[in-house]
This record gives C-alpha cells, structure tokens and sequence, in this order.
C-alpha cells in the first residue's frame, strides 16, 4: 500500500499541444494518502481514465511526475509498480475457474500453494462467491464475473493500490448498491489505497472517504461528500454535486454587494471587501435550493419572486421561482403549498450564499 504523489503532472495526447485545450489533464498536484478510500469524479472526457492509465503505468504523462511513498515511478512498468485495476468490464480468463482466475495473479508472483488457497478462500468469502469457486468463469453472469475482476485485484497482499475504473457499469441496478457496500467493507477490513472512478455522485458519495471532483482535466475540488455539498470550490462542483444542483447566477459588483436586473443582492463585509480587489468581470452568486427560505411575507431582507412551478417529489417539492429574469429552484418540504403565479419573497441566508470569481470560490481566509 502507498501513497500517490502526482506533482505537476500534465498530459497531452497530441505530440505537439499548441495550448491548454491540448491537454487531456492539466497541470496539477494532487495525493492520494496511503490507506484512503477515494473517488474520482467528473463527466464523460474530463480526464479521468487518463488520469488512472498514468498511475498504473500504462499511459506515460506528457510531463510531471508520480511518486509512490516518495519514489519516482514514471520508468517502471505497471507490473513493477504492482498496481491492482479493474476496469469497466470484467478482465477474466473465461475457460479458467474462478478459483484459477483468483489464484492467477498469485501464481504469477510466486507465492507458495498452501498460502494461495488461504487467500483465494478469503477474499471468495468476502465477496460471496465461495460457492462458484470451481465452476468455469465462462458460465457466471456479468456481475459473478466482475466479482472476480475484483477479487483478482484484491487477492495480491502487496499491492500498491487498487484502482477502479467505473467498475459497476456492468452490474444489474439492484446490484449496485450492494457491490459497492461491499467494496467498501473491503476497503475497511483490509485498508489499500483505493481510488474508484465515476461520474455518479451517489456512487462516489457511498465509496469515498473523499471525492476529488474533475473537471476539464483538472481537480476542481477535493473534499469529503459534505464539503462538496455546502462548499463548492468552483461553479462546476455546485452544478454538478446536488440534485437539483446549486443555482447560480452572473452579477455585477456594487460597492455593497451584487447586482443582477436591477436585483440588489446584499453581500457580507469581508466578500465585498474581497471583491472590490478583483480584476475580473466574471463574477457568479450561487446559492443551493436546499438553503435557499421561501417567506409568505415581505421583510427588509427578503427580495420578490414569482412561483412558476411546482413539482412534488413524494418527500418534498422542487418550487421553480422567477426573479429578476432568473429562474431558481428552491426545495421545500412535502407540506409546501404554494400556487403557480404567487408572488413569493425568497431569502438567501448569508452563510449560504457562496460568491464565484473566475468560476472559483471566493473565501474568508484569503
Ligand atoms: N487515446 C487517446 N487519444 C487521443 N485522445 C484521447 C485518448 N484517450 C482519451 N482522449 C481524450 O482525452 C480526454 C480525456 O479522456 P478520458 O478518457 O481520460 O476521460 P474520462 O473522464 O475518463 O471520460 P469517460 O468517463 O468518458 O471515460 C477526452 O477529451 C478524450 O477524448
């Protein structure tokens, strides 16, 4: 088990990059510490699969390094740096048993008979396939076989790390949940850097400690699920953590706070003061439905919007509201009872009111 040290690391897969739109993974420090259980999360293209082909080795980045514990591995191999990966589908030997499947990567690595059939049962019984041991792999079902996908990773006592790439994708929904509980059991019973790729929210919310969220070849943000949820580091986490996600509006700075439409949207002393020292123009609100209050009266602090609609999702309703030619969402309770076209006066609880410059979070400390 290590830890992984990616330091300026950047890739391209054009020879020549001419410019940031080149690079698949831009550069960035990140580390994934020994022990944890971690997800790497982010859409379709963002860079993560690149990301996980550079630590195991068989991607070799444009530039920067990796460390494991401290030592340069860019020149060795996947087998040298004996990482663990599976992948979306399973990698098996179909007309090997499964109990010659598991027993494979140990085989391979000398490790003596008794010991093998010891570990093989072991890590069998934890993923509950004991009883499938000596059949041939070609006769399980897609999720029996990615069981064994994963128990060969698992089975190795030395590994570095396991990497999981997407590794559900293949698995009957009702079986999903049960995996990754499983996965995680794994996780806590045997403590291997674990870093499982996904571009589902809840997926990496009930395997990780904690998500480092990608975006555009880059960690935008790195944090356990709740700081995600109330901190966003950068507009993309807001949008893409939540559901529905956090709303977020562009705004023009006044001297005591922001301004959409002809909307005056107070700010705390200390962001004022923040922002009347950036240069940039790209400045954003954002607010999640969750915090977002809902009054039937008017008060200083309240500001005027219309319900444009309503949509009750059995344990609460998701209120679509207009204000200033904006549309939000706001979540309220199942006992909300708000009519289409009420006019509704909408409060943002300061402490929930995050401001975005240049897309980033701004704040207190800086
Ligand atoms: N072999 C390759 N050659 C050229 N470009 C590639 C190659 N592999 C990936 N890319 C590009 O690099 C970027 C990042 O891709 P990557 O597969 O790492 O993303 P991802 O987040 O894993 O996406 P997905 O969830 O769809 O697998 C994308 O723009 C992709 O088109």
């Amino acid at each position: 088990m290590a830890e992984i040290q990616l330091k300026s690391l950047a890739h391209s897969y054009n020879a020549q990059p001419t410019g940031p739109d080149d690079y698949a993974i831009r550069q960035l420090d990140h580390v994934w510490e020994r022990g944890g259980a971690y997800a790497l999360l982010g859409p379709s293209g963002c860079g993560k699969s690149t990301m996980l082909n550079i630590i195991s080795g068989l991607l070799e980045p444009s530039e920067g390094e990796v460390l494991f514990d401290g030592r340069r591995v860019n020149e060795l191999s996947p087998r040298e740096r004996n990482i663990a990966q599976v992948f979306q589908f399973p990698v098996i030997y179909d007309s090997m048993t499964v109990f010659d499947n598991l027993a494979f990567p140990l085989k391979n690595n000398k490790v003596p008979g008794s010991q093998i059939k010891a570990r093989v049962h072991e890590i069998a019984d934890v993923l509950e396939i004991t009883d499938k041991l000596y059949k041939k792999a070609k006769n399980l079902t897609a999720d029996e076989k990615q069981k064994v996908s994963m128990g060969r990773g698992l089975v190795r006592e030395d590994v570095s790390a396991i990497l999981f790439d997407e590794p559900l994708t293949v698995i009957d929904p009702q079986l999903k949940w049960k995996l990754r509980r499983k996965l995680k059991q794994i996780h806590e019973q045997f403590d291997i850097t674990m870093v499982y790729v996904t571009h589902d929210q809840l997926e990496a919310s009930t395997f990780a400690d904690k998500i480092a969220v990608m975006y555009g070849g880059q960690i935008v943000q790195f944090g356990t699920p709740t700081e995600l949820f109330e901190r966003p580091n950068h507009t993309f986490v807001g949008f893409f953590i939540g559901s529905p996600g956090m709303n977020l509006v562009a705004v023009e700075r006044r001297p005591e706070g922001v301004m959409f439409n002809r909307v005056f949207v107070p700010l705390e002393p200390w962001q004022n003061s923040l922002l009347q020292r950036v240069k940039s123009d790209n400045i954003k609100i954002g607010i999640r439905p969750e915090f977002i209050e809902i009054s039937e009266n008017p008060s200083d602090e309240t500001l005027e919007a219309r319900l444009l609609d309503l949509e009750d999702l059995g344990t609460y309703k998701i209120a679509t509201v207009e204000l200033g030619g904006e549309s939000l969402k706001v979540r309220q309770s199942e006992d909300y009872q708000g009519e289409v076209g009420d006019l509704v006066h909408l409060l943002f609880p300061k402490q929930w009111l995050m401001l975005y410059v240049d897309e980033f979070l701004i704040k207190e400390q800086q």
